[in-house]
């Protein structure tokens, strides 16, 4: 069987496989301190805000901001926040396959949630301030962060029926 970390942060990588993002996928998935989950997420567009109308570009060959995603991507840990119907993030767990951005970190904080595992870091050096200054934020705040080490390398889902 599963353990419990591997267990959420599956999850949260199986939900990032709902983003049409072309280029990144990102999962979340937010747990209470009794194991439940409260929330799942993915980064997408708003509600209500067509992927026909908006664009997945990362850049634009005009120069123009507004050709591109950023302005109007909810990113996965903030979708998964928004989606507990309310519930209180406080003293939870947040599970994401990418380390959150500085955005996020804000976010993340000011909801109470109080340890972020993470799988990847999109972080190369210090010079990226957005990822120093969620560091710097997260740290601040004492929540406590986590690279998530996998107890198991894959955990394959067969849709074949088990009977057979
Ligand atoms: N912690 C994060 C970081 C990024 N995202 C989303 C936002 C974009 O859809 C994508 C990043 O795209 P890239 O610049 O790598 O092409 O990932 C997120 O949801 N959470
Ligand atoms: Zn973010």
């Amino acid at each position: 069987f599963i353990s419990w970390d591997d267990y959420f942060m599956a999850i949260a990588f199986l939900s990032a496989e709902r983003s049409k993002d072309p280029n990144r996928q990102v999962g979340a998935c937010l747990v209470s301190q009794e194991g439940i989950i409260l929330g799942i997420g993915y980064n997408g567009f708003p509600r209500g805000c067509s992927d026909d109308k908006l664009p997945w570009a990362k850049k634009s060959a005009r120069g123009d901001p507004l050709e591109t995603k950023y302005p109007y991507v909810v990113h996965a840990e903030v979708n998964a926040i928004l989606n507990t119907n309310h519930a209180s993030a406080a003293g939870q767990k947040l599970y994401v396959t990418m380390f959150p951005c500085n955005e996020c970190a804000k976010i993340i904080i000011q909801s109470g949630v109080s340890e972020v595992l993470y799988f990847v870091e999109k972080r190369i050096d210090n010079s990226d301030h957005v990822y120093v200054a969620s560091h710097n934020l997260l740290s601040m705040a004492g929540v406590k962060v986590r690279k998530h080490q996998p107890q198991m390398a894959q955990i394959p889902i067969n849709f074949q029926d088990p009977r057979v």
